[in-house]
């Protein structure tokens, strides 16, 4: 990655087809040079496969045949699971795929795949100020290492490591599959109540949407009360509204918890760089998240904290950091 943001350059006429592919949500687009145009977001659930909804898209955009004008001669795509080799399994979704096999479907000469949060924090240096709002206190230094995590569908986790030549590497691993810990007794009775239904409690497993609703499940069961069949957006609503105290309690130990999670990984990478919140949850909390527990906890780390404190936390405010990420990925082939 160039410090000095050069614009891609696609094939003369022709621009790259990106796609930022969740567990719920297919976000495509077209870039030509730094432009992204013709975004167009596909529920995956009304999808068979990736080729299925690409096509879509492109018939949509009205590009689905092959030598019309302007129709994309390569594409990057961001997945939500780990990229390993030519076959993409998803974690969050039943799509499975080859790379190369969709590459030809879809007449592309290049497909590039990397998972979702490599795209995020390929993103980081691109954001504007106006892409950002910074949750506490705490300034980042210049060149250091930067750490991302994001609640959506599963929870993302990604780092941005300084290699030789003013150049970035973007690390690509399943941080979100880490155990959660508990800091508060009513932490760790939740996550009792957790392991009665799932083998492994991971991070993931309350930070996500899913997660929402296992955390207000789980709260309300420890008091004895029925727990209503509520939706992540449904307890979220409630909670800014104050309408349900286990909404409001689990959207307040969600914050929490992100910020257990958010430390835990800067002081695994060293992230003096700054923590980046991505993903679709954490920007529809508002007011609620910027005034949590989230940075308190962050920082609440014994020894650590004089470490912890100056290091700033930020929410990505952008729509979709991970199609600047996969124009970065593209720039570098
Ligand atoms: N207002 C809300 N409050 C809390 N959760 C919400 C809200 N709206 C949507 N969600 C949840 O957010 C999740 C989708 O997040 P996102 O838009 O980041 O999806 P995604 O990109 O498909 O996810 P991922 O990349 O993590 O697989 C779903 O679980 C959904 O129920």
């Amino acid at each position: 990655m160039t410090a000095d943001h050069t614009p891609i350059v696609p094939a003369a006429g022709s621009p790259i087809l990106v796609a930022d592919i969740g567990g719920t949500n297919a976000r495509f687009g077209l870039i030509d040079g730094r432009v992204v145009r013709e975004v167009r977001v596909l529920r995956c659930a009304n999808y068979a496969s990736i080729e299925d909804a690409a096509t879509a898209y492109l018939t949509a955009a009205g590009l689905a045949a092959h030598g019309t004008p302007g129709r994309p001669r390569r594409g990057a795509f961001a997945v939500a699971g780990p990229v390993t080799g030519d076959r993409i399994a998803m974690t969050n979704l039943v799509w499975e795929f080859s790379v190369g096999q969709v590459r030809n479907a879809l007449g592309l000469e290049g497909l590039k795949v990397i998972n979702d949060f490599t795209a995020v924090a390929l993103s980081v240096p691109r954001l504007a100020p106006e892409d950002l709002r910074q949750v506490g206190d705490g300034t980042p230094l210049a060149g250091m290492v930067v750490g991302v995590l994001g609640p959506g569908s599963g929870l993302g986790v990604s780092g941005l490591v300084p290699a030789a030549g003013g150049r970035w590497t973007a690390l690509s691993g399943e941080g979100g599959h880490t155990t959660m810990a508990p800091v508060s007794d009513r932490e760790s009775s939740v996550l009792a109540q957790l392991r009665k239904s799932f083998d492994h409690v991971s991070a993931e497993r309350v930070l996500s949407g899913p997660g929402l609703i296992n955390l207000y499940q789980a709260l309300s069961i420890i008091d004895g009360r029925e727990p209503a069949s509520l939706t992540p957006a449904e307890i979220t609503d409630h909670a800014l509204a104050g309408t349900e105290p286990h909404c409001t309690e689990a959207v307040e130990m969600f914050c929490a918890m992100l910020g257990t999670v958010a430390g835990n990984l800067a002081l695994t990478l060293g992230a003096r760089g700054g923590i980046y919140i991505a993903g679709g949850i954490v920007p529809k909390l508002g007011n609620l998240f910027t005034h949590s527990r989230f940075r308190k906890r962050f920082v609440e780390k014994g020894r650590m904290r004089d470490f912890l404190a100056p290091i700033p936390t930020y929410v990505i405010t952008h729509d979709l950091p991970a199609f600047l990420g996969l124009a970065e990925a593209a720039e570098t082939d």
